[in-house]
């Protein structure tokens, strides 16, 4: 019954909007990879993962070397993708979908990661129990997320119609948008992506957001555009604006130099604290105060309660990373948020950006109330495949041309001189 027959996996493509960031902006369709395992008696789980072509390669090697063995036995599974990745060259390791922006994530956390959610899903419908309670059970019925915002242009360049969030290139503009998702969602912390315009701007813009929300906990993410001198600059003037800042400056050391000197201020890390192996010169430096776990690339839901455990022996606090993902991804998430107790922080996600009626899950399972999205309790993710939505959004995959995700190469087509280079600021 939980023996693995068969392992499918699907890229697909859905609509994006020109959110901009350090390394460019994002193109008309963002990229992901629906994994269906299914077992000897047609049970079937999920995972979802990114959907560059590098990293479908990596995980269909898996997946071809992981039939026959027991959706339980997730140390095999891990085992088995590590020796896929036998002479694998990591320096082609940025092929995941985060444009550059996480690079030293372990490869065999990404690409197992996907399998073990898959596995998961299985063993709680065949326990009837919620992926939740695999994980220990609820300690929260309702999983907070915080309002994402970003710089964004009105519409691709290339694309014929204003988005419906319109541009946001100033404060106002910002303001603007929070308010809208604010409205739709209910979010009760905002995140700006900053590292888009000089840092006295995106000061100005959180300050806004501040006067406008007043009370509302906020949180400024430049992805490591700034020197460790700009970083205390912006500590500074954010001092008791924001509840963290999130990557000010590049790398442990650079953290660790605006830790020591702007140590009022929580710094938050989804870029210098990516693997387990970062663990110790962080903590040895107190780098960072905060990490922004992500299943993703911390090799599953299991193995980001580890880091969360790691982070409770040493008092760091965790918040959630997100990038562009579907309806797989946030039950996922959603999951381990509400039975992690120390995720305590509002997670991220790039939900409100995609289309509502683009997506690879049946309708209805994910409800959001009040800033939160509430947990599934169905047995497993809870979520299941929309088949014809899939075939869509696969479809959409094979029309839009896009293998892998490449901020800053669609930035150039619009601005030649764009660099992504850091620290800029
Ligand atoms: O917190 C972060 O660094 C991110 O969310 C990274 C993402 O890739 C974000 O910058 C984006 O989608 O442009
Ligand atoms: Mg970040």
């Amino acid at each position: 019954m939980s023996i693995i027959k068969d392992i499918v996996i699907t890229p697909v493509a859905f609509h994006d909007m020109p959110l901009l960031n350090s390394v460019g902006v994002h193109e008309p369709f963002a990229l992901r990879s629906i994994i269906e395992v299914i077992t000897t008696s047609t049970q079937y789980g999920l995972g979802e993962s990114y959907g560059d072509s590098a990293h479908l390669l990596r995980l269909q090697k898996a997946a071809d070397k992981l039939t026959g063995l027991s959706v339980y036995d997730t140390n095999a599974i891990y085992r088995i993708c590590v020796e896929s990745l036998a002479g694998d060259d990591a320096s082609t390791s940025g092929g995941d979908g985060m444009a550059g922006m996480v690079t030293t994530a372990s490869v065999a956390d990404k690409v197992f990661s996907p399998f073990e959610v898959a596995c998961l899903d299985i063993q709680g419908k065949l326990a009837g129990v919620p992926v939740s309670e695999l994980l220990g059970g609820r300690v929260r019925d309702s999983v907070q997320y915080s309002a994402y915002l970003f710089y964004k242009w009105a519409k691709h360049p290339d694309q014929p119609e204003d988005d419906e969030y319109g541009e946001a290139l100033d404060p106002a503009g910002i303001v603007k948008q929070a308010r809208k998702i604010i409205d739709e969602y209910g979010f009760k912390a905002i995140k700006l992506k900053g590292g888009v315009f000089p840092p006295a701007q995106e000061v100005e813009a959180v300050k806004a957001l501040h006067a406008t929300f007043p009370g509302v906990p906020l949180r400024l993410d430049p992805n490591a555009t700034w020197t460790v001198e700009t970083s205390k600059w912006v500590a500074n003037e954010l001092q008791g604006i924001v509840e963290y800042l999130e990557d000010p400056a590049p790398e442990i050391e650079g953290m660790a130099a605006v830790a020591k000197e702007a140590s009022q201020m929580p710094l938050a890390t989804n870029m210098a604290v990516v693997a387990f192996s970062h663990l110790p010169p962080s903590i040895a430096q107190n780098a960072v105060q905060v990490i922004l776990s992500d299943h993703h690339f911390w090799g599953g839901l299991r193995k980001s309660q580890t880091l969360a455990a790691i982070c409770a022996i040493w008092g760091i606090r965790l918040s959630m990373h997100s990038n562009s993902h579907l309806g797989i991804s946030l039950a996922a998430m959603t999951h381990l948020a509400s039975a992690t107790p120390n995720l305590d922080y509002a997670c991220d996600t790039h939900w409100p950006w995609k289309r509502s009626d683009e997506d690879v899950v049946v309708d209805g399972a994910l409800k959001w109330v009040d800033g939160g999205v509430v947990v599934p309790t169905a047995p497993g993710l809870g979520v299941e495949l929309d088949r014809k939505k899939l075939e869509r959004l696969h479809r959409q995959y094979l029309d839009c041309g896009i293998t892998k995700r490449d901020d800053t190469t669609y930035m150039r087509k619009f601005r030649p001189e764009f660099s992504p280079h850091i620290p800029r600021w």
